[in-house]
């Protein structure tokens, strides 16, 4: 499988993980909801070097303990599998002890 096909599997494990696919299928999005800003903004931190080192970077905000995340491939317009990758990357990161609930 190329980093641009999708893994129609995968993704059907991130639509139960609370990942939604956009309207139009470009993107995959999910609020990920921790415990306190430092836990919200510690998991940014690790996401963000992940990403780095992939070389795809996530459009996010942050509210205080709310992260909302999307994820497109902009080289490829639309939804790849490096957003997938990336997105299983942050729900792994989002460990029991960070998550709020
Ligand atoms: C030049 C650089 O490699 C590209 O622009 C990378 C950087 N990060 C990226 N991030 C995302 N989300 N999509 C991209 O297509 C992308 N491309």
């Amino acid at each position: 499988m190329t980093e641009d096909t999708i893994d129609r599997e995968a993704l059907a494990a991130l639509q139960a993980s609370g990942w939604a696919l956009e309207e139009g299928g470009k993107a995959i999005r999910k609020t990920f909801e921790f415990k306190n800003f430092i836990a919200a903004f510690g998991w940014m931190t690790r996401v963000a070097m992940h990403a780095e080192k992939m070389n795809h970077h996530p459009e996010w905000s942050n509210v205080y303990k709310t992260v909302s995340v999307r994820l497109t491939t902009h080289d490829a317009g639309g939804l790849t599998n490096r957003d997938i990758k990336l997105a299983r990357r942050m729900n792994a990161l989002a460990g029991p002890r960070d998550r709020d609930g």
